[in-house]
């Protein structure tokens, strides 16, 4: 084989190669005109080397961000030192359409840039090598693993039954609300509930309607409350709710209200309505609280109190009943 042969074979193959990978290859100049558009880049962006070859690469892309392409490019023209960019930083840098648009849930191709430098025989950088992977799969697979994660986390903090905060996470939102308190000292109430006689409604109308009992007491705890107040189911029949931004006044108000509302609801079950009534302590926080479960105590004595001065009643903490 003569050497002009030899070489158009090399070439030949070499052209090949660049075709037939699954990685988009472009050389730059240093102007920023391309110099090499492999078949992945042409396949994805519908342009062929002879529309681009020679041309600037922001001229056809202007979707690129110039300044900041350039910035990164920059050390490696000048410094030889290579670059990257993941898809975590910036989704893409040829806005791409994705090659699986049935099986993929992206709208376009998810990317991981590498550029690196093209040094010449004497060790000058005047080209550099950008290379584009198609990294849409592992995105899309981080976030939806990152989508489950977090409804996971959610469904971990809810009560099954009433859709509140279950007394896990109620707790911990507690003790995140008393140790800001204790560096602010804000107004902040904490309120303890629990069904009257909650028994009686289970043992004449069985358990399952006891269960919508708590369910529409939760409904109306949330009708009764702010977007910003923290409600939890704590125990069967018991709920707790933090008032942030709320003094005990207006905090008794807020409980008189969904006292009132209760009570004047019944719950449909079969053929009848089910009445109940509830009981509310409160306690508003202060600093002589040394431990987040004596505000919380100090609640719960104040429904003690209230369940002992007759039920379907608030009480305030070191004050006697309201009713
Ligand atoms: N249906 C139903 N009942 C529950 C649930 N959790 C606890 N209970 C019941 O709630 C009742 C609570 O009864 P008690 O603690 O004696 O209190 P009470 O009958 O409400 O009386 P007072 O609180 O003193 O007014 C018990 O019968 C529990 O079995 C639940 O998730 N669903």
């Amino acid at each position: 084989m003569n050497k002009d042969i030899q070489e158009l074979s090399e070439l030949h193959w070499q052209q090949d190669l660049l075709g037939s990978i699954e990685v988009g290859i472009v050389v730059l100049e240093k102007d920023f005109s391309v110099a090499v558009w492999n078949q992945f880049m042409e396949n994805h962006s519908s342009v062929r080397p002879s529309q681009i070859i020679g041309k600037n690469l922001f001229s056809l892309f202007p979707e690129i961000d110039e300044t900041w392409f350039k910035r990164k490019c920059d050390p490696v023209f000048n410094m030889g030192s290579p670059a990257f960019i993941i898809w975590e930083q910036r989704p893409y840098v040829f806005k791409f359409g994705t090659s699986r648009p049935i099986t993929s849930a992206s709208d376009y191709m998810y990317q991981n840039v590498t550029i690196f430098p093209l040094a010449s025989i004497t060790g000058e950088t005047q080209r550099i090598c950008v290379l584009v992977y198609d990294v849409t799969d592992q995105a899309m697979a981080k976030q939806s693993i990152e989508g489950l994660n977090a409804r996971l986390q959610e469904v971990s903090r809810i009560d099954g039954l009433t859709g509140l905060y279950n007394r896990r996470y109620w707790q911990e939102r507690f003790e995140r609300e008393y140790k800001m308190a204790m560096r602010n000292d804000p107004d902040v109430c904490a309120i303890m509930l629990d069904i009257d006689h909650f028994k009686k409604v289970n043992d004449t109308h069985g358990h399952h309607a006891g269960d919508l009992v708590i369910k529409r007491l939760a409904k109306l705890i949330t009708l009764a409350t702010r977007e910003t107040d923290i409600c939890g189911r704590y125990g069967g029949e018991e709920f707790a709710i933090i008032l942030p931004d709320t003094t005990e006044k207006t905090a008794k108000i807020m409980a008189e209200r969904l006292r009132k509302l209760v009570s004047l609801d019944a719950v449909p079950y079969e053929d009848i309505k089910i009445k109940y009534t509830i009981s509310i302590g409160i306690a508003q926080f202060t600093s002589d609280y040394r431990e987040a479960v004596l505000w919380l105590e100090d609640a719960d004595k104040a429904l003690y109190e209230a369940k002992e001065g007759g039920r379907n009643r608030v009480v305030l903490a070191h004050e006697g009943s309201l009713e």
